[in-house]
């Protein structure tokens, strides 16, 4: 979006919040603001890369929008504390209604973010102080505003206005160093080592992961934008904390939770898509056929129904994977549905799932273990799960398609999964497909051999 349509867009959203907050009795009581207002487009025009306000933009599949920036609420995680601390702090919150927590765990909970992601803490959510949301379809949003206490009408103009700020349209200056990217000899190099772990029967599958990175060439509306258009059936997600953001396309859902339903996504197994719609029916036959995604596939099912077992009741799962079909990839998929126990809510799913063997590998503990000590990166955030979050419902997605973004450089991941016969150079291939979403999205411009 041009700089003059954002800051008129500003201006409009900022005049309609005002006019609210004077109609409403809210003078010195506090509690939300809440509006509809005409939006033509979609809310990632409220997104840019130079914002300093934590922010967040979800479009899941289903085409529900929601950007959120300012914060209302935050609850981060630091170094030493663990699931039951994070639940302890939730229990503690209450958000307005309609307010939701939108955040990230990372990969490894018990391994804090180091390297590119050391600017973040070990989890990351927050309500937004402004929050918007649009249907599929509709050409309104519903606002929902939170005033700084005791604040009047210019208070609240000079509040919305620094909230919907952005610096610049440049990349700032600063820039990151991020480390050198894999190439193919070191990536097939913890492919051989991965390989051995297995015939020595320390691990059944571990998923070896890669990252490239590169100048990020397009401005972040314009990048949701693609990602929502090419793949409608993921999430497409970012989240800024401190001016960086985690950017992804996510087609794994973890874990959902309404009331006491909960579903749960089984994705490992990968294909290309085909060149036409034979060869896409040949490879999508090879997928459902081959010996080594099954396995691959069966150690996330079992994993799944394993953990689900302590936390719920009537666990059904799909009769065998159906496939995913995706721009860059196709998938094998089975979905696993269950009756939460009372008491059971997101973060307790997470913790028993997260990260499934289709991120880290089986057993589930000794892979996580093994990816935190021989990937040579810190994951972060790649492969974690981002989420959104009210009264213990909500739902998290593996942080997969994505890309960490910092002064307009971007480290974009992607992992297989190894298992006995896989084979370096298909896991290669395999994971350039992967890295398709974000390199497009992002107009990545890589260098290499810095
Ligand atoms: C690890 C990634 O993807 C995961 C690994 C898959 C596989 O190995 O077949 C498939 C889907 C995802 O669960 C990634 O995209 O980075």
């Amino acid at each position: 979006m041009s700089v003059m349509a954002h800051e008129a867009l500003r201006q409009r959203l900022s005049a309609q919040i005002v006019e609210a907050f004077s109609a409403s009795a809210h003078g010195q009581t506090g509690g939300p603001i809440r509006l509809r207002v005409p939006f033509e487009g979609s809310l990632a025009s409220l997104a840019h890369w130079n914002r300093w306000e934590p922010a967040v933009y979800s479009r899941p599949p289903g085409g529900e929008e929601r950007f959120g920036v300012g914060v209302y609420r935050r609850l981060v995680a630091s170094a030493d504390d663990d699931w039951e601390d994070l639940k302890v702090r939730f229990a503690q919150e209450e958000l307005p209604q309609g307010l939701f927590w939108f955040g990230a765990i990372p990969f490894d909970f018990h391994a804090p973010p180091l390297g590119l992601w050391a600017a973040w803490p070990k989890s990351i959510w927050f309500a937004p102080r402004l929050y918007l949301k649009k249907s599929a379809g509709s050409d309104e949003a519903e606002v929902l505003y939170m005033p700084p206490r005791g604040a009047d009408e210019m208070d609240v103009r000079t509040d919305v206005i620094d909230l919907l700020d952005v610096h610049g349209d440049g990349a700032p200056a600063a820039r990151p160093s991020f480390e050198q990217p894999e190439d193919f000899p070191r990536f097939r190099e913890k492919i051989y080592r991965a390989l051995r772990a297995i015939a020595q029967g320390r691990l059944n599958k571990v998923v070896v992961a890669r990252f490239v990175t590169g100048r990020v060439t397009r401005p972040l509306d314009e990048a949701l934008a693609a990602l929502a258009a090419q793949y409608p059936d993921s999430h497409v997600f970012a989240l800024s904390w401190q001016g960086r953001w985690l950017i992804s396309a996510s087609p794994e859902r973890l874990c959902a939770i309404h009331g006491p339903a909960v579903k749960v996504d089984c994705l490992a197994g990968t294909a290309r898509r085909g060149r036409s719609e034979d060869e896409d029916t040949v490879l999508e036959r090879e997928l459902v056929s081959s010996a080594k995604n099954a396995r691959e596939h069966q150690a996330v099912v079992d994993h799944v129904l394993r953990a689900l077992s302590g936390l719920c009741d009537e666990v059904e799962k799909e009769a065998g994977p159906s496939v995913l079909k995706l721009a860059n990839v196709q998938h094998l998929r089975t979905r696993v549905v269950g009756r939460a126990r009372p008491g059971i809510g997101l973060l307790d799913l997470a913790q028993a799932l997260h990260p499934t063997p289709a991120v880290a590998g089986t057993p589930q503990r000794e892979a996580t273990t093994y990816v935190t000590a021989h990937e040579g990166w810190p994951r972060g955030y790649y492969a974690g799960a981002f989420g959104i979050y009210a009264e213990g419902d909500g739902e998290l997605d593996v942080c997969l398609r994505s890309a960490f973004v910092d002064g307009g450089e971007a480290a974009a991941f992607a992992g297989c999964g190894i298992v006995e016969g896989s084979d370096p150079a298909a896991e290669w291939e395999e994971s350039e497909l992967k890295l398709k979403p974000m390199r497009e999205a992002l107009g990545l411009r890589e260098e290499v051999g810095r």
